[in-house]
């Protein structure tokens, strides 16, 4: 149940969304597809899905392409929600379900399980224009679960959730997995991905640019940050020999540095200065690969 991409290149008009695209996830990883804005993210979804033909290159899982034989497989959150405003919850759910081969009854429990989960029971009867889009969100994600399929693609499943929301919405992308579901998503928060996931893609002009394990990635960075934060001024750093970039912070800097070594020769240097409240050498963030890699900052 391997969802494998082989040299897909997808032609948009003049351009080339995505370009000799090739990725292997292997069955039951929660994957993270990431990208800037316009890397071509939702068009590889939607070529995974079937819903739009790859230019030249081949999409299966499981051996197989996604189509009408097998899609009730696949649960997918769309990035633009689609869902019928005029509709109700109850009727637009189920319906959905039962398109994916779901019984009505079971349908019906599920839901009725998933609302309370996601504190909304009371949505079961309303049309979907009366809810708030953040609510809409946590609907249209039951509508892509709620059939229990073995591979679910999430396009931006956190955009637009208050706080509360992102923890009930990560908590249920975790169970979801740990029953065995692939799981893909793409986001822009970089702190959300190193919590759920154990490999990425950044896919840059719609080609991976960093591909494998979190932890190798990080590893394989080389370079590390070191947090600071001490009774004296710690700018002057920015030219010390090892230091690629300085960021101040409300407590103090955090620098980037090119290896380990470094850190021990800034506090040789700063040691009798004055009192220093804290000094921790961290592992690079997903988000500072991204930066360097992509060369462009997070919305
Ligand atoms: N229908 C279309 N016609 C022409 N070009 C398109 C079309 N749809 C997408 N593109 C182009 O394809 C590229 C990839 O777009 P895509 O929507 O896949 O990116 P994305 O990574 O999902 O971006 P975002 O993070 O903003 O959602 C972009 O350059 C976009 O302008």
């Amino acid at each position: 149940m391997t969802l494998r991409i082989e040299k897909v290149t997808k032609r948009l008009g003049e351009s080339v969304a995505v370009d000799n695209l090739s990725l292997t996830i292997p069955e039951k990883s929660m994957f993270g597809f990431l990208g800037a804005n316009g890397a071509g993210k939702t068009t590889t979804f939607r070529m995974v899905l079937g819903l739009i033909n790859a230019s030249s290159g081949s999409i299966t899982w499981n051996g197989k392409p996604i189509g009408y034989h097998n899609s009730h497989e696949v649960g997918y959150l769309p990035e633009e929600r689609g869902l019928y405003p005029k509709m109700k919850v109850k009727d637009q759910v189920v319906y959905l379900a039962r398109l994916r081969g779901m019984e009505k009854k079971k349908a019906e429990q599920e839901l009725i399980y998933w609302l309370e989960r996601f504190n909304v029971p009371e949505y079961e009867n309303k049309r979907v224009e009366e809810l708030s889009k953040g609510n809409q969100q946590k609907i249209q994600f039951i509508a892509a679960i709620l059939h229990k399929p073995s591979l679910l693609i999430l396009d931006e499943p956190f955009s637009g959730l208050d706080p509360l929301n992102v923890e009930l919405l990560k908590d249920a992308v975790r169970d979801i997995h740990k029953k065995g579901t692939t799981t893909v998503f793409s986001s822009h928060r970089m702190e959300h991905v190193e919590e759920l996931c154990e490999s990425v893609c950044i896919v840059h002009k719609g080609s991976p640019v960093v591909h494998g394990g979190i932890r190798e990635i990080k590893r394989s960075f080389g370079k590390k940050n070191l947090l600071i934060n001490a009774e004296f001024d710690l700018t002057y750093l920015k030219g010390f020999p090892g230091v690629v970039k300085v960021k101040e912070r409300m407590d103090g800097v955090t620098l980037q540095i090119e290896n380990e070594g470094v850190s021990q020769e800034i506090l040789k240097e700063i040691n009798a200065k004055g009192f220093i409240r804290q000094f921790s050498l961290e592992e690079p963030s997903l988000n500072d690969i991204f930066i360097e890699k992509v060369g462009a900052s997070f919305e």
